[in-house]
């Protein structure tokens, strides 16, 4: 798109602190008396209706509904407190918390708009427009509400001088919308088959700009594509194939959110094509725009997987997919600071198309109602969708959307770390695998550490992207890992150990002779109770060793025979190991003692030999 720049111009209903009118130095009462918000807003008549949103002298807005002109004494502060409640205006719904990049649905103030007693129990048609930051959203936007406020009026278009009102759009290079914002006009319409719906605009931020990660701009996409009827997918002068990555991830993660899965989770897609500078190739319009797109979403045999698989995937999220072709509005509307949307500065052939454009939209037999899981869902019903939709994004089951490099990277280091572990446990199966016979453990480590670290260098040694340090993380991810597979190969050498294996039963075994040993001598010296308690004991030892048995045997009761190696294993830590140790410590001791002993004895009689001599 050709460079939007300069304008610091805000055309809105007042939701910004600072307006065109200050910005041309114009006084607040000025100001007040000139914005259509100050109006009462029955709009009960069409006509009544378009004034709301064409700015008109002061004079003549303040005479809005055919009520006279106040004069000054006439209380026009206290008015403006009542009539302020009402006016038309863009209302956030979803607040975006741009330091802690979360978002909160504004319950509130949906429901004040989507409960209203005239519109919740009508089938609801949401027509929302997403895309990049500053392409003109909110720009387009204002003009449908031009058409929705004029219907069924030809010249729904305004005149030549009126300023572009409604949802805040402005020049200049930084962002302007955040969140979603919906129009807090619900318009009923009668559809030419007589039924009545409900039609809600939908503004929402834009994507890419330098605050939001891609996680908040996929939410936003996602909560606007899964609530509204129709997602005008707006883009500057091309499709290039990273719009078409961005709509598969958005989708992908509003697709992810949604409780059953259907074959189209969506209903309506138009890429809006801004800029469009080649109309001799596809002419500006529908039919321009459907030709294009067929032939940009085309499979082909010979076509890259990847390429082939962002088509098919676009193809199953939207019932329906279609492009329009909008030229360039003129270099006023893109680079005039002082452009506040009069149709003069406007290009004729951007107006003849975009004449042509939002009746597609908005028409009343163009409407497309909302559909969830094949059921039309009416605006009362909406108010729940966002709820349980945002209760989603908001929770932590989601995984979080990552840009193009860092999940590039992440699947490199992640392959990498596969592939090095891979070549660990092959190497380390080849030295203690299930068919080696139990190796020395310092054997088995020192195998271990070599093979580590080739590993270790296996993975340095593959290209990967995202950066050493990013890649230092991964490296201790695998170091660990390994070192969690050698404690398993330990554990299973150790298995192999025979004495290991033995131990269980030679625990019991030597439980039950001590016991046997004890109930002897115990009975023989007539302490009948204490010799009645180890018998009790050799019996149980030998029922655990029978139940031990068996189940090593068969393979039943693991449980069981797991929790009498856990015992046997207490008993030889705890009872014997220690008595054991103890014992051949003091052994050891007594042997050096005695070793110094007689080399002390040694070295006096050879001393005295020597002496003797
Ligand atoms: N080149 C070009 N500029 C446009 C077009 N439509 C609107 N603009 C200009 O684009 C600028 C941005 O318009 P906005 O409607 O605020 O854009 P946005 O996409 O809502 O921007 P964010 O809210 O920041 O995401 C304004 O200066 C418009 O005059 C268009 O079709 N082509
Ligand atoms: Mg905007």
């Amino acid at each position: 798109m050709a460079e939007v720049s300069g304008s610091r111009h805000r055309n809105h209903y007042g939701l910004n602190s600072k307006s065109h009118l200050e910005d041309k130095g114009l006084k607040d009462e000025e100001n007040a008396s000139f914005s259509p918000h100050k109006q009462t807003l029955p709009l009960k008549m069409a006509e009544d209706r378009r004034d709301k949103l064409l700015l008109r002298p002061a004079v003549e807005n303040l005479g809005f509904n055919d009520s006279p002109v106040p004069s000054p004494d006439e209380g026009i502060e206290e008015d403006k407190v009542v009539v302020e409640e009402e006016k038309a205006k863009p209302v956030p719904i979803l607040l975006a918390n741009l330091d802690e990049h979360t978002f909160q649905l504004d319950t509130g103030a949906l429901e004040k708009i989507l409960l209203q007693d005239h519109v919740k129990d009508l089938n609801v048609v949401v027509v929302s427009v997403a895309g990049a930051f500053r392409k003109g959203k909110s720009f387009l936007l204002d003009f449908m509400l031009r058409y929705m406020y004029s219907q069924p009026s030809d010249s729904w278009m305004g005149g030549d001088d009126d300023p572009l009102t409604g949802f805040s759009w402005r020049g200049g290079c930084e962002r302007e919308t955040t969140g979603i914002l919906l129009w807090n006009e619900v318009f009923v319409v009668d559809k030419p088959d007589g039924t009545k719906v409900a039609v809600l605009l939908v503004d929402t931020q834009g994507a890419f700009d330098s605050q939001s990660t891609i996680k908040d701009s996929a939410t936003v996409f996602a909560l606007s594509t899964m609530t509204s009827s129709v997602q005008v997918f707006n883009l500057s002068q091309n499709v290039q194939e990273d719009d078409l990555q961005h709509l598969q991830l958005f989708t992908e993660y509003g697709r992810l959110a949604m409780e059953d899965i259907h074959l189209k989770p969506f209903q309506s897609l138009m890429f809006l094509i801004r800029d469009w500078c080649y109309p001799y190739d596809y002419e500006y319009g529908l039919e321009g725009g459907n030709a294009f797109l067929d032939k940009k979403l085309q499979l082909r045999e010979k076509q890259h997987e990847e390429l082939q698989n962002v088509r098919k995937h676009i193809h199953s999220c939207f019932s329906n997919i279609s492009c329009f072709l909008l030229p360039h509005p003129g270099l006023k509307v893109a680079t005039n600071r002082d452009f506040d949307g009069r149709l003069r500065d406007i290009q004729d052939d951007f107006k003849t198309k975009l004449a042509e454009l939002i009746p597609l939209l908005l028409a009343p037999d163009r409407l497309v109602e909302k559909e969830i899981a094949g059921k039309k869902v009416t605006c009362g019903e909406l108010v729940e969708y966002f709820r349980s939709y945002i209760k989603i994004y908001q929770g932590d089951e989601l995984p979080h959307p990552k840009s193009m490099l860092l999940a590039t990277a992440e699947a490199n280091n992640l392959t990498a770390v596969a592939r090095a572990k891979d070549s660990y446990s092959r190497n380390m199966e080849k030295v203690c695998g299930g068919g080696r016979p139990y190796m020395a453990p310092a054997d088995l480590e020192c195998r271990h550490k070599e093979l580590r670290d080739d590993s270790v260098d296996l993975f340095r040694s593959v290209k990967k992207m995202g950066g050493e340090e990013f890649c230092q993380s991964y490296q201790k991810q695998l170091e660990s890992e390994l070192d969690e597979a050698y404690a398993n190969f330990a554990k299973q050498n150790e298995g192999k150990n025979i004495f290991y294996v033995a131990r269980t039963p030679a625990m019991l075994f030597v439980v039950m002779f001590v016991t046997y040993m004890v109930s002897g001598i115990t009975g023989f010296v007539g302490l009948s109770t204490l010799a009645f308690l180890a018998n009790l004991v050799t019996s149980v030892a030998l029922l655990l060793l029978c139940v031990w048995g068996y189940a090593k045997y068969y393979g039943e009761f693991v449980e069981v025979g797991q929790l009498i190696d856990q015992l046997a294993d207490a008993l030889w830590e705890e009872v014997l190991k220690s008595q054991i140790e103890h014992y051949m410590e003091d052994n050891v001791r007594q042997t050096v003692v005695n070793s110094i002993r007689a080399s002390l004895t040694e070295k006096g009689s050879t001393q005295t030999k020597l002496k003797t001599h």
